[in-house]
């Protein structure tokens, strides 16, 4: 029997990239005939995934521009960016096509037959799209979907009146390139006081005053930070202003969490109040929020504990201890892994109700392309 055809969009990108790992790892290529499209190389070899030719079939790069060539998938995964989504996806389906199309973009999010997904707390909603015909399937934003892995226990139990969510998010949020120069910032700090940081007897205020000229030089690497300093510093800014003095990002917070949780839209009654400030910090691929959560009652935090830690397999409850929280609820512990821990779980000063919070989730992994691979499956086992 033949298997299914899976067009694979934007591959080799780095969302593309943690994606091939992840599907290679959960052997999701049994189960389809992949064919690889590229914008850039079409007619070039199909790539070694992990040294493995994945295609049976086609080992030459279509183009992802060739509408007829796509309609033959039954299934597309697009990892190739939202510009890409604009100019396709219209096309694809004006043409007729009635595969199902799996985008990591946020083109196509708000839309009202597309469905965010993330399994491990929307199943309810997948499932009912999946029997209401639905093909449209996008991934979520980072931050939401981060938040909503740690969190799903609380919403799900009904127990969320509004959240506030204050983050501290990855280079990688905002792209490769922003990742290297991330790098090349911290570089060129280092050198422009190296031999200071070598003179024991050096003056801690002189090294920090060479430091500020660097983040302040005009030679300083920070093209693609919007010519700000990221390393030694922060940006208080993520995307486009949008209306109410928000950011893109800050809105996401409300408007996709509630899709994906299946509520009234955002600021309707009965949808749940989600607003914040989104803040990159200089850490690599992990999102963190640090969380003030109001309760629509009080709960033990022991109850609190142990409804998040049995929301999905992949929260894990951080005791709100020194120790516990430097080791395993940083980005450093949780990068390139599939935990999302939450910690620092305690009721705040402002009354019973009000929790803080803090969690932390690798935004390339759950932030970006394991929702993506998991409809996959999800959808090929419907
Ligand atoms: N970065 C993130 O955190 C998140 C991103 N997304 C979405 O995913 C989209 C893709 O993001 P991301 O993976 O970061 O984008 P990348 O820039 O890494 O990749 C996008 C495409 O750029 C082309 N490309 C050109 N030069 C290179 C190169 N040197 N190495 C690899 N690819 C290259 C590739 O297309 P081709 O092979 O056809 O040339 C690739 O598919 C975003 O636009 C966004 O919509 C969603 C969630 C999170
Ligand atoms: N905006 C996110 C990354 C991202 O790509 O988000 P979205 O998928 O919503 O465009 C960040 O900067 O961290």
């Amino acid at each position: 029997m033949s298997l299914p055809l899976l067009g694979l969009v934007g591959w080799r990108g780095m969302v593309g990239s943690v994606l091939m790992e992840r599907m290679i790892a959960e052997k999701d290529f049994d189960y389809v005939e992949p064919i690889f499209f590229s914008t850039s190389n079409v007619g070039g070899d199909v790539p070694l995934i992990n040294g493995q030719v994945l295609t049976k079939n086609e080992k030459k790069l279509k183009d992802a521009y060739d509408i007829v060539a796509l309609q033959q998938c039954d299934y597309i995964v697009s990892c190739q960016g939202g510009d890409y989504t604009k100019e396709v996806f219209g096309q694809l389906r004006n043409a007729g096509w009635n595969g199902h199309w799996i985008d990591a973009a946020s083109t196509l999010r708000m839309a009202e037959d597309a469905v965010i997904v993330l399994d491990p707390v929307n199943r309810s909603v997948i499932n009912q799209a999946i029997v209401d015909g639905r093909n449209n399937w996008i991934g979520g934003n980072c931050t939401v979907s981060l938040m909503l892995m740690g969190l799903g226990g609380l919403f799900n139990a009904n127990l969320v009146e509004w959240v506030s969510a204050m983050t501290y998010q990855a280079a990688s949020g905002a792209g490769a390139q922003n990742m290297r120069e991330l790098l090349n910032q911290m570089g060129a700090l280092y050198q422009s006081v190296q031999d200071d940081l070598n003179t024991p007897s050096s003056a801690i205020l002189d090294i920090d005053r060479k430091v500020t000229q660097t983040l302040r030089s005009d030679t300083f690497p920070k093209a693609n930070f919007r010519n700000t300093a990221l390393a030694g510093s922060l940006i208080p800014w993520i995307d486009v202003p949008v209306e109410n003095g928000q950011s893109k990002e800050e809105w996401k917070g409300g408007a996709e969490c509630n899709k994906i949780l299946g509520l009234p839209a955002f600021r309707q009654p009965g949808s749940i109040p989600i607003d914040g400030l989104c803040v990159r910090v200089g850490a690599m691929r992990c999102h963190s929020q640090g969380l003030t959560i109001k309760l629509k009652k009080h709960v033990a935090i022991n109850d609190v504990e142990q409804i998040l830690a049995s929301a999905n397999d992949w929260v894990k409850v951080v005791p709100n201890d020194r120790e516990q929280s430097e080791k395993f609820l940083t980005p450093a512990a949780v990068s390139g892994t599939m935990q999302v821990p939450v910690g620092r779980l305690h009721h705040l000063a402002m009354g019973p109700e009000y929790l803080g919070a803090f969690t932390v989730g690798d935004q390339l992994l759950w932030g970006a392309a394991e929702p993506l691979r998991r409809i996959l499956r999800i959808l090929l086992e419907a």
